[in-house]
């Protein structure tokens, strides 16, 4: 018998009994920027998120993109810095923004998904009332944390058969747009539809600790003490602040994970062991 073939077996025996278990659940899938680097990154997510259609889950993805904002920023010579993690966004950062991540990254991924034989539509927060924010520190500009958020559009698209794609944008109450950092814009989507698991995909296996290892479940109480000792720094600040509101909103489970892995959120869904940090309350 062949190998390969007795592998896939083991693989789909081990699967099966999951993908029952998660049959109609609600997956908020984000997806970094450095995460969706190569074309083959992109067409192997895509057939992942339409496999987990296929087999009755309803995943949302929110996508990320600021290595290729950051790519636009320089050709047109527009300094950009961060702070804890979020971009300093003036009237002409978000410009580019907007048009970075709706008008480019929003459409390569619907391709990729619709190449794949899945039905994405592409939405960003602005679009049918979706996220509304309030502006997150004045010193950060147009940088928006979202107040208000109705996921009614994400559920009519789920009842027909289609995947949302959303890019991180928000709309103010004074008519703004408003750039919400990729994370935080799928934990409050996540939130809002009490999601049964938040995947949060980025460039690194994990959260690590002082020594390099992952830590492959954290309690939401160590996060703190993590993030004020310096072991969680940079971009992986807002990711697991997003993880503890998120928690906080009703969603069941967060997980971070290499989003460059071959199969990353089938492994982590489908498989015993999962993959990346499991972020949630201890089982008593
Ligand atoms: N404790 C930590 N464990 C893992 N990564 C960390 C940690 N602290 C900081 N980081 C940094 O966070 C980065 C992920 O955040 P970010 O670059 O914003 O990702 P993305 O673009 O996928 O949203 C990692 O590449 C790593 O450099
Ligand atoms: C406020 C803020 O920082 N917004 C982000 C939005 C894109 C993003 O989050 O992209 P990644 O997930 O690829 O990092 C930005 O301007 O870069």
């Amino acid at each position: 018998m062949n190998s390969d073939w007795v592998a896939t077996a083991a693989t789909l025996s081990q699967a099966l009994p999951y993908m029952q278990r998660y049959a109609g659940a609600t997956i908020v899938i984000k997806l970094g920027g450095h995460a969706m680097g190569s074309d083959e990154a992109m067409r192997s997510f895509a057939r992942d998120v339409v496999l987990m259609r296929q087999v009755g889950l309803n995943p949302v993805i929110v996508h990320g993109g600021g290595p290729m904002i950051n790519d636009m920023l320089a050709k047109l010579d527009i300094q950009s810095e961060f702070v804890n993690g979020k971009r300093v966004t003036d009237q002409a950062t978000m410009d580019v923004v907007e048009m970075v991540l709706s008008g480019t990254v929003n459409n390569r991924l619907v391709q990729a998904i619709c190449d794949e034989g899945g039905k994405a539509v592409g939405l960003s927060g602005k679009d049918a009332n979706l996220i509304i924010c309030d502006q997150t520190d004045a010193a950060l500009g147009f940088v928006g944390t979202p107040a208000e958020v109705d996921p009614t559009i994400l559920k009519d698209l789920h009842s027909a058969h289609a995947i949302p794609v959303i890019a991180p944008l928000g709309m103010g109450r004074k008519g703004e747009t408003f750039n919400i950092n990729g994370d935080t814009a799928a934990g409050a989507i996540a939130g809002a539809l009490k999601a049964d698991r938040l995947l949060l995909l980025t460039d690194v296996a994990g959260v690590k600790d002082k020594d390099g290892n992952v830590l492959t479940e954290i309690a939401p109480a160590r996060i703190g003490d993590l993030i004020t000792d310096g072991t969680i720094a940079g971009g992986m600040i807002p990711k697991t602040e997003t993880a503890l509101t998120a928690l906080n909103a009703g969603v069941r489970a967060v997980v971070i994970l290499d989003g460059r892995a071959p199969n990353a959120c089938l492994l982590e869904l489908f498989t015993d062991h999962g993959a990346g940090s499991l972020i949630r309350e201890p089982r008593g």
